[in-house]
């Protein structure tokens, strides 16, 4: 399978404070890395290094082979999309649903004018959101609504990587389980490759291909999703699985619901 991204010996310092220390770490195309671990382990800083609003003070980025250096082209910038935990940060309040829409299919030169409406409505069916949504504001929408016209946005520009830092986690529990299914479903209908951010191994569990570990800064462990929750290599791995009693000790690859179960 072919590398999506490499992440080569980052690390990023606030003043005196490491924040990343030498991070390596590899995604496969068209596969999803769940990247958990406690609060300030890092899985922010991680994702802005990578979406290119934070420049590590070390370290090299590679996307499709290609390094990710200095001031990112506007290439580049369509290359890694994000969504966060709040879907406000990438709808501008000011602007309908269509003009969200629009500026990202134009600016990225993703279709032409004449085609913008019918993709754009194109795109909100594939968040099963109707197309009269074009002309309300996100005002007008539910938070879970929110999160798929975000999700929308960013992948109107046809991204090669998607990095989803706790998308689901300011959202209620019901609305977080459709969401993350929706997930599941572009994933397997577009292909995409996912970094996918998340203190909760719950959700881990439903979308990972491999999970990734931080802890202060640092990568402890790297494993296959089905080893990571059978059996975990490093000990604190171990630490975060044993704090969570509802989750069985799984063997299987499982659905959405088990981990909840
Ligand atoms: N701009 C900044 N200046 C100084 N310290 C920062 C800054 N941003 C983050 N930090 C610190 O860096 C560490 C890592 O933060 P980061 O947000 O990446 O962690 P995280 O694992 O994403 O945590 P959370 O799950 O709470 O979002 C934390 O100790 C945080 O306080």
């Amino acid at each position: 399978m072919d590398l999506s991204l490499q992440v080569n010996n980052v690390t990023v310092r606030y003043g005196g404070f490491t924040a990343l220390d030498n991070i390596r770490l590899e995604v496969q195309q068209h596969t999803t890395l769940g990247l958990v671990g406690e609060s300030g382990s890092g899985k922010s800083t991680l994702a802005r290094v990578i979406a290119g609003l934070i420049i590590p003070d070390q370290g090299q980025l590679l996307l499709d082979a290609e390094p990710l250096t200095g001031k990112r082209t506007r290439e580049q910038r369509k290359k890694i999309q994000m969504i966060f935990q709040n879907p406000d940060a990438s709808l501008n309040p000011k602007h309908s649903i269509r003009q969200i829409l629009a500026e990202a299919l134009l600016f990225h030169k993703i279709v032409g004018r004449a085609e913008v409406e019918k993709r754009s409505r194109q795109l909100l069916e594939r968040v099963s959101l109707e197309g009269k949504a074009l002309d309300k504001y996100p005002h007008e929408f539910s938070g879970g609504q929110r999160q798929r016209i975000a999700i929308a946005r960013a992948l109107s520009v046809e991204p090669s990587l998607l990095i989803a830092d706790e998308p689901t986690s300011a959202l209620d529990v019901s609305v977080q389980l459709s969401v993350l299914e929706l997930l599941g479903t572009l994933k397997s209908e577009l292909n995409l490759t996912m970094l996918f951010i998340s203190h909760d191994l719950g959700v881990i569990h439903a979308v990972s291909d491999k999970v990734a570990v931080m802890r202060q800064g640092k990568l402890v462990e790297v494993s296959p999703k089905d080893r990571f929750f059978s059996r975990p290599e490093a000990a604190y791995s171990r630490e975060l699985l044993s704090a969570v009693p509802q989750m069985p000790t799984m063997k299987t690859s499982g659905g959405l619901h088990e981990p909840r179960t």
